[in-house]
């Protein structure tokens, strides 16, 4: 029998160092941020040990291709720490017996130095510990060599100085001019005091407000407007509005601001998100319900984790329930805005139609806000739905866009209100509106419905026209078409093509049945029940001018000009052209300019 060996996998330490340097950080900046983070870990670290110090973060950048030396006079490391700690992959001081990370702390995977290893060929470290002990200097090789010595008489005082010797290609990393960006970047809202040698001023570049803290004796226009400016600042863009964020469980505070209009919805935005003060990123998503596109939030969490790259949130319950309340947060202020700005919930409404219109299809209370403020297109021109109920108490709609299009002229010259539910989300509106306030709040208005309206012509322009029509019933039926003769408004127009769903459904299952084998025919059949008559119907207006002259020319031109009529109403109705729909469009319009041309010869 063989025997059963236990074997521990082997690591290759070079393929283990490009992997975590090179692959999991999206670029090489985020190697002073994992440094910024280490230096404020071992401050409160230290802190927690109950010291009395000044705590202090300064950075060196590189002078001609020098080293960048970072110094904090946090808890330092001992000679075994920096065996355990530094030369382990994935040991992390910063996580308890169990596994928890320990409340205060930004690290927690043990894998942010080799970061360093993007931009540096060396690492050196130079510790002493606040617990006691030698002077220790680890230097590590990015080929995944280290070694350690101590230090008899120490060089330092406690803490750490960390030197980073530039890789190949990479000093511009380590350079002033992009340190001092990156340091701003990274560590502008640090509560320990951060210092970058050749800053403006005493070089600090931490400040200890955070920005939508108001200041104190700041009025509130003046704090809006400070906002204002650092979202034109640090976002780029001037926003709509700006609105307050605090979600006490998660420790979390900030502000969200609203984009101007013109943003897609498509677009999943990107927040900037700082925890414990150190910025994690700025294209962090996630933080917010998707309809929530039209927002961009700064915020500082104490409670959300990111991920091991820094560059997104950990999706857990705390995610969950931090997204659910800024989306409350948000709601509720479009709400108020609603109730004491009427006119600017009303321009923020147009302007973020879709994600407002998704919210209010789930939310009472934004669906009031929808249906009082939200311009829709309709026959009485750009009104809200309240305004359209004033006046005609149910709303009739279109759910397609043309249909409106074609019906609209005629509905409201026969008095009828029309509105277009041809946008996203509008016909799940309408069927809210039927919910919360009953059947006769909205309707879709039936083609059918409308020709109904329609008057009946006089009985002497009818028998005229009749005829004329009657010959043009086979280049009408060519086009599933059939005519109707009526009076409508307006009189300049001469024909309407209407296509009434319920019959264009009956034709498709008639098709279907037609090409379906006997079995399914016959269960085909007894749905649709009826014959199929023509899908569409032109609607020919006897009070036009031009119609009424077809029932006095000759056979010939009295088709063309029904075809053309046919013609004309499609392109009205805005429907897509089938091959012959085109190929009546040509030949009608030739056939036109002949008899044009040769009247005139
Ligand atoms: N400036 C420092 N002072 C004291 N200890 C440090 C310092 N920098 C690093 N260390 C020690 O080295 C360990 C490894 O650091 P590293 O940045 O690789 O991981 P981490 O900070 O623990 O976790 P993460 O990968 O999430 O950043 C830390 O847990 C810490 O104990």
């Amino acid at each position: 029998m063989r025997a059963h060996l236990t074997h521990t996998f082997g690591v290759d330490l070079r393929g283990v160092i490009d992997l975590l340097s090179h692959h999991l950080y999206r670029s090489p900046r985020v190697y002073l941020r994992e440094l910024l983070q280490n230096a404020v870990d071992a401050i409160t670290a230290r802190a927690a040990l109950g010291h009395d110090f000044t705590p202090s973060v300064h950075l060196e950048p590189a002078v001609d291709g020098g080293v960048l030396r970072i110094t904090d006079n946090g808890i330092g490391l001992t000679e075994q720490e920096v065996h355990s700690l530094l030369a382990t992959l994935g040991r992390t001081s910063k996580r308890d017996e169990l596994g928890f990370v320990r409340t205060g702390l930004l690290g927690q995977f043990g894998v942010g130095l080799l970061s360093c290893f993007m931009v540096a060929r060396r690492i050196r470290v130079i510790s002493r510990s606040a617990r006691g002990g030698a002077q220790v200097v680890w230097t590590a090789e990015a080929s995944g060599d280290y070694r350690v010595e101590t230090v008899a008489e120490p060089t330092i005082g406690i803490g750490t100085v960390l030197e980073l010797e530039p890789g190949p290609d990479a000093a511009h990393w380590l350079d002033g001019d992009l340190v001092r960006a990156l340091a701003r970047e990274f560590g502008e809202l640090l509560p320990v005091p951060v210092t970058v040698a050749g800053a403006p001023g005493d070089g600090r570049i931490s400040r200890p407000a955070l920005p939508w803290t108001p200041m104190p004796g700041e009025t509130a226009t003046e704090h809006r407007e400070r906002l204002l400016d650092y979202c034109g600042q640090t976002l780029g863009f001037t926003p709509f509005d700006v609105l307050p964020l605090d979600v006490p469980a998660a420790g979390l505070t900030g502000a969200a601001f609203v984009l101007p209009a013109g943003t897609h919805p498509g677009v999943r935005q990107a927040h900037r998100v700082y925890l414990r003060r150190m910025l994690v990123g700025d294209g962090v998503e996630g933080l917010l319900p998707e309809w929530a596109y039209f927002v961009r939030c700064v915020v500082n969490t104490t409670a959300l984790r990111p991920t091991a790259s820094r560059e997104a949130l950990y999706e857990d319950e705390t995610l969950l329930a931090v997204r659910e309340a800024l989306g409350k947060q948000l709601r509720d202020w479009v709400i108020r805005l609603g109730a004491t700005e009427p006119a600017r919930a009303g321009a923020l409404l147009s302007a973020h139609q879709l994600g407002i219109k998704a919210m209010a299809l789930t939310d009472d209370d934004l669906f009031r806000l929808v249906e009082r403020w939200l311009p829709f297109e309709t026959t009485e021109g750009v009104v809200s739905l309240r305004q359209f109920r004033r006046k005609y108490g149910t709303v009739l709609f279109t759910p397609d866009v043309d249909e409106f299009r074609q019906l609209a002229a005629v509905a409201e010259a026969q008095g009828l209100g029309l509105v277009n539910a041809g946008y996203a989300y509008d016909t799940d509106l309408m069927r809210r509106l039927v919910e919360t306030d009953g059947r006769v709040a909205a309707r879709r208005v039936l083609p059918s419905e409308l020709l109904a309206s329609l008057g009946a012509p006089d009985p002497e322009v009818e028998q005229e026209l009749l005829a004329a029509v009657d010959r043009a019933d086979a280049v009408l039926a060519r086009h599933d078409c059939e005519p109707v003769l009526c009076d409508f408004d307006p009189i300049s127009l001469p024909a309407l093509l209407i296509t009434d769903p319920e019959l264009s459904r009956e034709a498709e299952t008639e098709q279907l049945r037609a090409e379906a084998d006997p079995l399914w025919a016959d269960l085909l059949g007894q749905l649709s029940g009826t014959t199929s008559g023509a899908t569409h119907r032109l609607v020919l207006n006897c009070r036009n001018p031009l119609v009424r002259r077809i029932g006095t020319v000759g056979e010939d031109l009295a088709r063309l000009a029904i075809e053309s009529l046919y013609v004309h109403a499609l392109l009205q109705s805005r429907r897509p052209l089938r091959p012959k729909d085109t190929a009546a469009l040509n030949r009608s319009f030739l056939d036109l300019l002949d008899r044009a041309v040769h009247s005139e010869s």
